[in-house]
């Protein structure tokens, strides 16, 4: 007996000792102690004292409805109620140290209901000793998938408790959040770190993640974290589980609980802990967890909410960019989180599968960027490879003229081809700051920029959306692309050039012809977004259970154990906000602000609203045959000079409808440099699909003034005849341009030889191929295939005397045959051309011009 006398002498000591912020402990006790019938026998005077500290605790706030909610913050270590000692003396609450570095784990997991119910009672007491947003807690339950905190529901819905976390990567991601939280709590650098965040998992998580969980329980007083763990030490053989520091165990005996010794304190001499067992609380009423969710709910949503506005700073473009970017793009618990370009940062990698708010993810760091730094200090260049309208609001618009005045270029469902041109043209950028550097005798733009340099070096910024479209296909393309890439992040960092890369798959990334790790390796910080693991480490899956709207920040190559779990708002919520700041920044821009170069990847394009077409005039000496734009970052004319050397031809080839309107686009521009009266002009429409096209030709060119002369098959042969013949008058003057919608179909016609000179309509052809244009005739031909046009040339030999070509739809193997070209990188599709020079060796991507209204019509 006095040996029991002893433990409870002790235990009303560590009672005491647990109780040492009464106040707060009163909250954590939930009424009068409830006798029990047939108690075992106990120390009546200890017992008393134990009842007295009870009674005096048990008016806490589940006393009544009117009871208050704890107002002070759970500071240090307290304690709190886990149930009813009894002895035959009589009951008193049994008390457990908690916070100030003190945890707790119970034998069995939470399929036991007893401590399924104590569980969420435990939570419901911390949430409600301290005053609100004080105490986060976070809750794990793989064994019953949630099942066991499915009664808290209503705090869940009031955002007071997260979701639990019921699979393994949740987990682990929860315990990222939970040591971002002790990182920040020993700096004391946040106020997220000043809050008590405790973890109640209702079984044992495995391997790895346990020891992780164990590690917590070491992290001291300071790390502002208290575990709940349940099933704790894990039943069955094995390796022992790692230990854990300050926890005080609880384990079962038949129908009762036995409290072990508290952390910290002593309940018995012999170190078996509080002499009386122990019968748990059950669940918390149904009407308090409303009432709490209620009293909580409103502060949870206020510090919760993740706005747009959030984001931005107090005031537009104060920031400088010497030492690098910086922007908040959104929060880490509560607090504002920062990500940069900088040393040590310089090129981000971002991943995340379709909807998992990539674009929302990129927007909100642009504008987070366009909003502190002035386009002397940040120019953009955006690049989105997929369908859809990603950075579409940068650009001015029929109905909305503004743009971003930092934006330098904007490529909308980009061609590859397109994409690799920007790239060149950042290559060219960092060449430039090189020489600039060198001229200076510095090494790094922050460094020039520091000594006052007034040349203006803004830090480029470089989004590519779904780059892994650079990489499809094993070709020329594939290789020039991966080459700018790996210069660009090797030596962007220096030169203030910093690339986001985006993908929703990396497998695009292997095919990087092994030089995947040493670009990538310059990719410090990883962003992985739901369903991005690809971006981090093969042993770090921490993304895959991440809702839409957070995403995992990892700044050390994506290793485990570097993460910190952000949460991000949806800047397409706030319409209204963002084009308004739009406007903002748009109305600021300087005197000298151009709008992007923008090129969108689904638009055609017209001669009249080419720039180089309008202003045309009459008289130069090598009329220009305008046939599209360039797939070049400024979207440039594509032409070709009509010189007097042999064989300055058009050939469009392939069945593709629109073959017609760029016939008609180089006629009309040529006949744009021609005064009337000076050129001549020869139109043969010789197939259906490009009778309308091959009308407006003449409609246009005749109210032009140009003398026009309609031709069918038989008229075409006899005037290639007579043009294959040099004229009498030397020099001869003006041109003559024999325009042919469908030189195939005049094979037949062409093919037959003259009786009296047994020269065939081709053999003709040919003379005026190599001769005409040495006195002014050239032709402009439509072939809809290339084997046609090789016959017509006499074989591929006689390639050069065609010079010029666009190929519409002819397979890139084909045409690479018939230029005798290896490795050329062409794919048909829609609304493009390849434009080859076989003179000057251009080969270029090209958006063909199309008559207004044909868009729709080309087919392939
Ligand atoms: N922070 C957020 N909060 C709430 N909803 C969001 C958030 N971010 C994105 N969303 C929503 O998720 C959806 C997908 O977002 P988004 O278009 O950015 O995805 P994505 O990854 O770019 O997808 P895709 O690659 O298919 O275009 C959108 O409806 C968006 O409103």
């Amino acid at each position: 007996m006095g040996r029991l006398a002893a433990s409870f002498g002790r235990a009303v000591a560590a009672h005491r000792a647990a109780l040492h912020h009464v106040a707060t402990a009163r909250r954590l006790l939930d009424g009068p102690a409830t006798p029990a019938p047939g108690e075992p026998a106990g120390t009546a005077d200890t017992v008393a004292d134990l009842r007295r500290l009870g009674d005096q605790l048990t008016s806490g706030w589940l006393g009544g409805e009117n009871a208050p909610f704890g107002t002070e913050p759970l500071t240090g270590r307290t304690a709190v109620r886990l149930g009813i000692a009894s002895t035959v003396d009589g009951f008193f609450p049994a008390l457990a140290p908690i916070g100030g570095g003190a945890h707790l784990a119970f034998e069995s997991d939470a399929r036991d209901l007893r401590v399924a119910a104590l569980l969420r009672r435990l939570v419901v007491r911390l949430l409600a000793a301290a005053p609100a947003g004080t105490v986060r807690v976070l809750t794990a339950d793989t064994a019953a998938l949630g099942g066991t905190f499915l009664p808290l529901r209503p705090l869940v819905a009031a955002g007071v408790l997260a979701e639990p976390a019921t699979s393994d990567d949740a987990v682990a991601a929860l315990l990222d959040e939970a040591e971002e939280h002790v990182r920040a709590a020993q700096d004391d650098r946040t106020t997220a770190g000043r809050e008590l965040l405790v973890l109640v998992a209702a079984s044992a998580p495995t391997g790895r993640d346990l020891a992780r969980l164990a590690a917590l329980t070491h992290a001291g007083p300071t790390a502002r974290v208290c575990v709940v763990l349940a099933g704790y030490p894990p039943p069955g053989p094995g390796v022992r589980p790692p230990a854990l520091g300050a926890t005080t165990p609880v384990r079962f005996d038949g129908g009762y609980a036995h409290i072990g010794e508290p952390a910290g304190e002593r309940y018995s001499a012999d170190g078996t802990g509080l002499p009386a067992p122990v019968r748990l609380d059950g669940d918390p009423p149904d009407d308090v967890i409303v009432q709490l969710a209620n009293a909580l709910g409103e502060t949870a949503r206020r510090a919760g909410a993740l706005t747009f506005a959030d984001l931005l700073p107090d005031q537009l473009w104060t920031e400088s960019s010497v030492d690098g970017l910086r922007t908040v793009v959104g929060r880490t618990g509560r607090e504002p989180a920062t990500l940069a370009f900088d040393d040590a940062t310089p090129h981000w990698l971002v991943g995340g599968r379709t909807g998992a708010g990539k674009t929302v993810f990129l927007l909100d760091v642009l504008y987070g960027l366009a909003t502190r730094y002035d386009p002397a200090e940040l120019a953009l260049y955006l690049l989105d490879f997929k369908e859809g309208v990603s950075f579409t609001e940068f650009t001015p618009s029929g109905h909305d003229p503004s743009w971003i005045p930092h934006a330098r270029a904007v490529g909308i469902e980009s061609d590859r081809e397109y994409g690799v041109a920007v790239l060149r043209e950042l290559r060219r950028e960092l060449n430039r700051r090189a020489t600039v550097l060198k001229r200076h005798g510095v090494t790094k733009l922050a460094d020039l920029r520091r000594a006052g340099h007034d040349t203006p070096l803004p830090r480029v910024v470089a989004v590519v959306d779904e780059f892994h479209v650079l990489f499809a296909g094993n070709d020329r393309l594939a290789r020039e692309a991966a080459d700018l890439l790996e210069e660009l992040a090797r030596k962007g960092r220096s030169y203030g050039i910093h690339l986001v890369l985006a993908s929703q798959s990396m497998s695009g990334i292997e095919a990087l012809y092994g030089r995947a790790d040493s670009i990538f390796g310059q990719f410090p910080l990883r962003v992985a977004l739901p369903g991005g693991s690809g971006v981090l480490d093969k042993l770090n899956d921490a993304a895959g259970a991440l809702p839409v709207g957070s995403a995992i920040v990892n700044p050390a190559a994506g290793i485990a154990g570097a993460n910190t779990v952000v949460r991000f708002p949806d800047a397409h919520a706030d319409g209204d906000r963002v084009a308004a700041l739009r406007h903002e920044l748009w109305q600021r821009r300087g005197p000298g602000s151009h709008p992007p170069a923008v090129f969108k990847g689904y638009e055609s394009t017209h001669l009249a609203d080419d720039p180089t077409y309008r202003s045309l005039t009459p008289g130069g000496r090598r009329p220009l045959a305008l046939v599209g734009r360039v797939v070049d970052v400024d979207l440039s004319t594509a032409y070709f000079p009509l010189d007097a050397t042999p064989g300055r031809h058009l050939a469009v080839v392939g069945t593709a409808a629109t073959g017609a309107d760029v016939l008609h686009a180089a006629t009309l521009s040529l006949a744009a440099q021609h005064a009337p009266g000076t050129a001549r002009f020869l139109i043969a429409p010789l197939v259906a699909t490009a009778d309308d096209v091959a009308d407006a030709t003449v409609t246009a060119l005749r109210a032009a003034g140009h003398p026009v002369d309609h031709l069918d098959a038989p008229a075409l042969r006899r005037h290639i005849g007579d043009l294959a013949t040099p004229p009498t008058d030397t020099p001869p003057t003006g041109r003559t341009y024999l325009v042919v919608f469908g030189v195939d179909a005049a094979g037949a016609t062409l093919g037959l030889s003259d009786p009296a000179t047994f020269r065939s309509g081709l053999d003709d052809l040919r003379t005026l191929l190599r001769q005409g244009p040495g006195y002014g005739v050239h032709l402009l031909g439509w072939w809809r295939g290339l084997r046609r046009l090789s016959d017509d040339l006499g074989g591929t030999q006689n390639r050069d005397d065609v010079a010029c070509l666009i190929a519409l739809n002819v397979p890139g193997g084909e045409l690479g045959l018939h230029l005798g070209v290896h490795d050329l990188a062409y794919t048909p599709r829609a609304n493009r051309a390849l434009l080859v020079d076989r003179h000057d060796h251009r080969t270029r991507l090209i958006v063909p011009y199309v008559l207004p209204g044909r868009e729709f019509d080309e087919g392939l």
